[in-house]
């Protein structure tokens, strides 16, 4: 998605897009960090509750009318008694309810080399727990996170304990970075949790100089990148195989050899 500082438009964006992936038989359903708005700090802060409340009807009212299981996020999602906000991300099932929900725990409190400083955390609270991995018949055990969690292997190997088969990375990832890390970065935690990764991405220009990677992608637990969605907005779509799951982990069975846990 090229998510913008304008909720309508963007969940019209993200309706257009579960649209024509569902057309294409998906039935597990990824939207990036930021979808419903993606904006100055001070706007998203404002907006919070509106954003919030709008993004999970809209969630569920996706879910019940196609049938399909989705994760979206993460989004902003005001913190009682205080004026931050957590940056939040929900996996509701095929029947619209709620099955899991994270709060990013890592923030992105950093100067990037080309000019852009972030500092999540003045807007952000930071989330203390470790997302339940939920388990679904078809889908197998789902775990949650955002975007600059994916550089802090230690957190998923927290959800490898609980079963972890598939890992949502919804992500809006800065075009600077992007380039040499995102892809490394997914195929490293799909290689050593032997997962598949579900990476839905933001692409291009948002507003002001905020310029995402895109390619949003999926990767198979052997590493091999099943579906890159490229730079413009649009969908990546893959099997979940769990033969082939099974298979790799006959193959290179790593998880079973960890000593240090
Ligand atoms: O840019 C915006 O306004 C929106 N971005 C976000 O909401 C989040 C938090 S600031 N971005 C990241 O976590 C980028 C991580 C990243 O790019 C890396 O780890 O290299």
């Amino acid at each position: 998605m090229t998510s913008v500082p304008n909720l309508e438009k963007n969940l019209a964006q993200a309706e257009e897009l579960i649209d024509l992936s569902v057309r294409q038989g998906a039935e597990l359903i990824g939207l990036p960090e930021n979808f419903p708005f993606l904006g100055e700090e001070v706007d998203k802060i404002t907006q919070a509750e509106t954003i919030a409340l709008e993004s999970q009807q809209f969630l569920k009212k996706m879910a019940q009318r196609h049938q399909i299981t989705i994760l979206g996020g993460g989004f902003p999602v005001p913190v009682e008694q205080c004026t931050k906000v957590y940056n939040t991300a929900l996996l509701i099932n095929s029947n619209g309810q709620v099955v899991s929900y994270y709060h990013k725990v890592h923030l992105f409190d950093v100067d990037v080399p080309d000019g852009n400083t972030y500092q999540e955390s003045s807007t952000v609270m930071a989330g203390k727990e470790i997302p339940k991995v939920c388990s679904f018949p078809d889908l197998g055990n789902i775990g949650i996170s955002v975007c600059y969690d994916v550089r802090f292997p230690e957190f998923y190997r927290q959800m490898s304990y609980q079963g972890m088969d598939v890992i949502f990375v919804p992500a809006a990832f800065t075009a600077f970075t992007g380039k040499d890390h995102w892809r490394v970065l997914l195929q490293a935690r799909a290689i050593e949790n032997t997962c598949y990764v579900i990476a839905p991405a933001q692409t291009g220009t948002h507003y002001a100089r905020r310029q995402t990677h895109g390619h949003a992608m999926i990767i198979d637990p052997w590493g091999v990148i099943l579906a890159d969605a490229g730079e413009k907005p649009g969908v990546a779509i893959a099997e979940i195989n769990f033969s082939r799951l099974e298979q790799v982990r006959r193959q290179m069975p790593s998880l079973q050899h960890r000593v240090f846990g």
